[in-house]
């Protein structure tokens, strides 16, 4: 059995990861924490795998915090930048287990929204233009969300290894209606009642456009993909740190 705990447990996320743990007849929930908790006390003792779903603010000290524990770590909070992923980096290889440790970070665990971002990479070098919209729950705390982040970088990326320059762009005046820039990539963010977490990718050549959109209109659309992740970094996950369900999926 993996002994799994929850930091961040009473929240959206956190509350459905212990409803699927609860559910999983291979795993064993073992402690669920929340704000105010002291995450010292999850160890090697009680804990194989912890799960993170918090807030972007705090999510990079619960997991050095958890490196420093010698757990290894799911984490599925938005926030994560080039620099806080070298600290993860920089924890690991300081940390008690620097040769074994697993830390693992998806923007999304959706395998529609995974899917989704796959294929834009794959489209992109084929188009002209590219703009990525994302739209979520009102009760969503960061824009843009992290996966239309994660899109517009693969999509920036695959332009610039096939050649590729700016994507044209006459505005002149910007009040904000032209969302933000990530990479040279236009991403806009809606917060509506009643919308969960959805992402459409726009492509345009003269004549023509593709439009990629992932949908999950139900939490429980990401649960499948945190189950594989804390299966994977208690088996045949690499050491070190991964980010990107994709890397566990055979695509
Ligand atoms: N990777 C993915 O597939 C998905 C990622 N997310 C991301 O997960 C994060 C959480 O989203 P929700 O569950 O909707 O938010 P939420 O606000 O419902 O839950 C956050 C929880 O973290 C707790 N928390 C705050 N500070 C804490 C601390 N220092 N230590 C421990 N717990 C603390 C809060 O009390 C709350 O219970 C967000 O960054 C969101 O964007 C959300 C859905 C899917
Ligand atoms: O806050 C959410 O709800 C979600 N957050 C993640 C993100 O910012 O990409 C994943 C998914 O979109 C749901």
């Amino acid at each position: 059995m993996v002994k799994v705990s929850v930091v961040g447990a009473k929240g959206r996320m956190g509350s459905h990861v212990v409803a699927a743990v609860n559910g999983a007849d291979d795993m064993e929930l073992a402690l669920t924490l929340d704000a105010g908790d002291d995450l010292t006390r999850i160890d090697r003792s009680n804990t194989d795998v912890v799960v993170e779903f918090t807030v972007p603010s705090v999510s990079l000290g619960n997991v050095l915090t958890l490196i420093a524990q010698g757990v290894d770590v799911v984490v599925g909070t938005t926030g994560w930048t080039d620099e806080k992923l070298a600290q993860v980096r920089e924890a690991i290889a300081n940390g008690p287990r620097p040769s074994d440790q697993k830390v693992f970070i998806a923007p999304n665990f959706a395998i529609s929204a995974v899917l989704a971002d796959y294929f834009a990479t794959k489209a992109a070098r084929y188009f002209e233009s590219a703009e990525v919209i994302e739209l979520h729950h009102p009760n969503k705390v960061d824009a843009p969300s992290g996966t239309a982040i994660h899109t517009a970088h693969g999509i920036a990326q695959a332009r610039k290894d096939a050649g590729l320059g700016e994507v044209p762009d006459n505005t002149e005046t910007d009040g904000g209606s032209r969302g933000q820039v990530v990479d040279g990539i236009h991403v806009h963010a809606v917060r509506l009642r009643g919308l969960n977490a959805h992402e459409e990718v726009l492509f345009g050549n003269a004549g023509e456009q593709l439009t990629i959109r992932a949908d999950s209109f139900d939490r429980g659309s990401f649960m499948p993909g945190v189950l594989l992740a804390v299966r994977k970094l208690a088996g045949d996950a690499p050491t070190g740190l991964t980010v990107g369900l994709d890397n566990f999926l055979d695509l």
